[in-house]
């Protein structure tokens, strides 16, 4: 597989009365097209800061993040904005994330409108019409037509999150970042929205990086899992190694914390 992203060498510190926390050390990964990561850590672990720097919203003290060999700190305006399209983001609180004033309709479409020459092929017998189009997206994450008129209060939060996942998968975009889609969410929900995920990111071949607190999620979601612990990666392996004896102790407390 081709490495659509790779990060070589990302650092990010924050001075804070005066001292300084390093949140992001000397971190480096690659994402194969179509590949889903994980990357677990406790809070503070450093994993906000490296989604913000991953979506180009913070600038690294050093380092350079490629999309398909493109270096995303050194583009700007439109060009960022053309590369950025390719990256989307289900953050952890729908709320927050979805505009309360508008119907669940029209937040779903806010990246289609803001970027009317995308035209997923999944969308291709409907994009003509922006309803319709909308009701498409519903549809696949498990909603109704019915409530592309509703507004965000008026939805429970997985619901919620539903909406938030179908406007990040309604670009097709290469890369899902998931920053702890699941923590906001009562237990019984997470496992259901897990699996929309997965079967959201297997179905539209799209890379996925997850990143969580929580090891057991993660492993259901990722091809290969990143544990961080203070801004530093401290191991990596595939999924099913999970229980390997080969795990740091570290990765072994966050394992035994869930069993
Ligand atoms: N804007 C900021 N100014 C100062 N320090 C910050 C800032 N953002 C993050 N930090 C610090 O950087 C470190 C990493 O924080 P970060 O939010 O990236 O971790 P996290 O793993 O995402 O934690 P959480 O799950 O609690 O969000 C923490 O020590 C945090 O206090």
């Amino acid at each position: 597989m081709n490495d659509l992203l790779i990060v070589n060498r990302l650092f990010k510190t924050y001075r804070e009365s005066g001292s300084i926390v390093s949140a992001v050390q000397d971190v480096s990964l690659r994402i194969s097209e179509g590949e889903c990561l994980g990357i677990v850590g406790e809070s503070g672990s450093g994993k906000s800061t490296l989604t913000r720097l991953l979506l180009a919203l913070d600038q690294p003290d050093s380092g350079e993040v490629l999309l398909n060999g493109t270096s995303l700190f050194e583009l700007k305006g439109r060009a960022l904005r053309e590369t950025r399209k390719h990256i989307q983001v289900v953050f952890q609180d729908p709320t927050s994330s979805l505009n309360q004033r508008l119907p669940i309709w029209r937040s779903i479409m806010e990246p289609l409108d803001n970027f009317p020459d995308v035209k997923p092929s999944f969308l291709a017998d409907v994009r003509h019409s922006r309803r319709d189009t909308a009701a498409k997206l519903l549809e696949m994450v498990g909603l109704q037509a019915a409530h592309m008129d509703r507004y965000p209060h008026e939805l429970s939060g997985g619901q919620r999150q539903r909406v938030a996942i179908a406007r990040g998968i309604s670009l097709s975009p290469k890369l899902l970042i998931c920053d702890e889609p699941t923590s906001s969410l009562d237990v019984s929900v997470q496992t259901q929205i897990l699996h929309l995920l997965k079967s959201m990111q297997t179905k539209l071949g799209m890379a996925c990086l997850f990143i969580s607190h929580d090891i057991a999620a993660v492993r259901i979601m990722s091809d290969r899992i990143i544990v961080m612990k203070a801004g530093r990666i401290v191991d990596q392996f595939a999924s099913d190694q999970m229980m390997s004896e080969d795990r740091h102790e570290y990765t072994r407390q966050l394992v035994a914390a869930v069993s």
